[in-house]
């Protein structure tokens, strides 16, 4: 039997459910998420740390959990409001259930949820704070004012709450193979923001040896590093990552030393944001984000559109953009700022996602374009690999 949860939203209304995770009460900031699979990827993502998901499918849990599809090593999100939790899931990989995995993971839920409510609700007025509590766990008077002392996403700098606290070489989990082939790799240099496991993976399959460094790290560190290991570093990525990139003042100042030096550099989504501020631009909250799987997005110099995976609250203001960055693709949702390219400088930006866990993998060419601006470079100075 399920016990009965309860969810209360910033404006005052009030919904019931069953509680599909744990006993307890949350709060967060309630987005809606329209990918139609991927929940496990989506609830394993640091991005989402302090947000409650509404998945807006209708029938959450279908195809179970695995340990391979994680994307982190534990659920980020705060909570997870669905309309119907699946009896059984049915699934070759799947290794247990959707509740099992809430539960191992301390989260709390809510299902029987009328969800195309709440995306209306979270559509008309913008992104709202809410709480989710089981039976007797709080009373909605407790849970109205946690929601009220609540301080969401503006502001916060999240990333040392989700990243790696030391430096390390990725190696990835599924292939033995690794490096023994690659006559011809790069050294990637990553910036863990709260970094999802496929950028890793794609980086790899792409023939790249990542490095990965915590969100603290200088830019002489990250030189030093590869300086000491008598190795060359080819390329930066800038992860993607949880809150307001705009307080990252130590970060900031850091990306803008890494760019006087001209070592061309991925942004992703955090790290777009994170670029774009380096470079002068303004970055706003929106209204209620994109959270999502089939997101059309054009390339503005190609006119070609892609489909792609989408998680994020803030955006680049477009009023404001200075003069050295370029937009080379929008969101055709609603126009905003999706990639972008510098001009004095060897870097590109992605608002999207571009390791696409879960979603189309359209935009995977974005590592194939920032790894084309490294061996534009390498030509251009004659350079060797390794
Ligand atoms: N996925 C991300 O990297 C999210 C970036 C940022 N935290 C935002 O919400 O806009």
């Amino acid at each position: 039997m399920h016990k009965k949860a309860t969810l209360v939203l910033e404006n005052g209304l009030v919904f019931h459910g069953k509680s599909i995770g744990i006993n307890g009460s949350i709060i967060g900031e309630l987005v809606f998420n329209t990918a139609m699979t991927g929940y496990q990827e989506i609830l394993s993502d640091p991005s989402y740390l302090n947000q409650i998901i509404t998945f807006t499918f209708p029938q959450i849990g279908n195809t179970g959990i695995n340990t391979e599809d994680e994307e982190s090593y534990r659920i980020h999100a705060s909570g997870i409001i669905i309309h119907t939790l699946t009896k059984k899931s049915s699934n070759y990989r799947s290794q247990h259930s959707l509740k099992t995995y809430l539960i191992r993971n301390n989260i709390v839920g809510i299902s029987n949820i009328d969800t195309r409510q709440i995306t209306r609700i979270l559509r008309k007025l913008g992104s709202q704070k809410g709480c989710i509590f089981t039976e007797e766990t709080e009373s909605y008077y407790s849970a109205y004012q946690k929601i009220k002392s609540f301080s969401g996403l503006e502001h916060k700098n999240l990333t040392t709450l989700v990243s790696i606290k030391k430096d390390y070489q990725f190696s990835p989990k599924k292939n033995n193979d690794y490096n023994k082939n690659y006559t011809q790799h790069l050294n990637i240099a990553v910036y863990d923001f709260g970094i999802k496991n496929n950028i890793l993976n794609i980086l790899h399959q792409k023939k790249c040896i990542s490095h990965v460094f915590p969100p603290e790290s200088t830019a002489e560190k990250i030189i030093n590093t590869y300086k000491k290991n008598k190795k060359k570093l080819h390329g930066i990525i800038l992860s993607n990552g949880p809150g307001d990139p705009r307080p990252c003042i130590n970060i900031l100042y850091e990306i803008k030393k890494l760019l006087s030096l001209h070592i061309p550099i991925l942004g992703i989504c955090f790290g777009h944001q994170l670029l774009a501020l380096a470079n002068g631009a303004v970055i706003k909250k929106m209204k209620s984000g994109h959270h999502g799987a089939n997101h059309p997005v054009k390339n503005v110099i190609t006119n070609k559109v892609i489909i792609t995976s989408q998680n994020h609250n803030f955006t680049i203001d477009i009023n404001t953009l200075p003069k050295n960055i370029i937009i080379t693709h929008i969101s055709l949702f609603d126009t905003t700022i999706q990639g972008i390219e510098l001009v004095n400088a060897p870097a590109i930006g992605f608002q999207g996602h571009p390791e696409s866990a879960p979603g189309p993998q359209d935009a995977v060419y974005f590592f194939d374009l920032f790894i084309h601006k490294i061996h534009h470079l390498k030509k251009q100075y004659n350079d060797n690999y390794n």
